[in-house]
């Protein structure tokens, strides 16, 4: 069977973990790396390049052309709504959901002065780090990991804010600062990978023994708060769950505008039985407290170059 990915060192990591996992299992593989729009357009920010699934629809496009079996992502690369015929067939186990702040000479968040710049192209942390320090100088960071650190590196910014898997993915051991939850709520799916194959393939029977049943439940609930203030376009929105115990869950999920000046928020124990059904709630109370909005706000924020 063949695999697909990016060419990027944190996609080809990833693919590399499947590879392993299956073959420990009996299945082999061969890889095939497939170059995306967004690897193309890397200087231009992320939200004017494709929006969301600029990563992903290429690698669509190959396995219905029958060139992979099996696609691996950044789950929380794929969009919202996908097409019948792709199967998420396995959600692996997650790895750090969490943020984390790397500054050029070791400084935390509480101790940065005033106006250091920090470097992100997410509108997410963006808003976030904002709302918690309004005295600091957002700028856009393009780039995959290497490159961000690269310009971290070249004296460009202060600190810059990227995803604790990646780092951990690439297998880079960095003085970094945990962002914690409650104030850095990740982005849906942050920190996990998933597996996607065409239904009813093959490849869909061989990958789904790969699936962790908690991560499942967590990643979904994250996609089913937000499904309804996303409406398909990129925007502050933060979506967070995780088991509390083995009958409940948390789920911290919000929408910022983009200065953080602003937030719409909801932090709820779910009980397990009926988790879909309880996300669903939670998902209009963040619409009926003004989800929606703050995220129309924020995209017209963006069109007129507020920031
Ligand atoms: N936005 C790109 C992206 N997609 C997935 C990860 C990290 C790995 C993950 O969250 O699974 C990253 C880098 C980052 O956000 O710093």
């Amino acid at each position: 069977m063949i695999i697909g990915t990016r060419g990027s060192d944190l996609a080809l990591a990833q693919a590399k973990t499947i590879e392993r996992m299956l073959s420990e299992r009996g299945v082999s593989t061969t890889r095939k790396i497939i170059k995306t729009t967004g690897d193309t357009f890397t200087d231009r920010p992320l939200h004017e390049v494709e929006g969301v699934g600029a990563f992903v629809r290429e690698l669509d496009d190959r396995m219905l052309e029958g060139e992979v079996d099996i696609a691996v992502h950044s789950m929380k690369d794929l969009p919202t709504v996908r097409p019948e015929t792709f199967r998420t067939s396995a959600v692996l186990k997650r790895d750090s959901p969490l943020d984390v702040l790397l500054t050029s000479d070791g400084s935390r968040l509480d101790e940065l002065p005033e106006m250091a710049v920090i470097g992100t192209s997410s509108m997410r942390r963006r808003a976030q780090i904002l709302r918690y320090r309004p005295d600091l100088e957002v700028q856009d960071l393009r780039g995959n990991i290497n490159t961000r650190i690269r310009k971290l590196n070249d004296g460009l910014y202060d600190g810059i804010l990227l995803a604790e898997a990646g780092l951990q993915r690439m297998g880079w051991e960095m003085d970094v600062e945990r962002l914690p939850p409650d104030n850095f709520c990740p982005s849906a799916n942050q920190g996990t990978i998933a597996v996607v194959t065409l239904s009813g393939t093959e490849a869909e029977e061989a990958t789904s023994m790969l699936d962790h049943r908690r991560t499942r439940i967590e990643t979904t609930i994250e996609r089913i708060v937000v499904a309804d203030v996303e409406g398909g376009c990129t925007a502050p929105i933060g979506s967070f769950t995780e088991f509390v115990n083995d009958e409940e869950l948390r789920v911290l999920a919000e929408v910022l505008a983009l200065d953080g000046s602003e937030e719409v928020r909801i932090d709820e124990i779910i009980p397990l039985d009926d988790y879909e059904e309880h996300a669903r709630a939670l998902a209009s109370e963040l619409v009926g407290m003004g989800g929606k909005e703050l995220v129309q706000l924020a995209v017209c924020q963006l069109s007129n170059k507020m920031f």
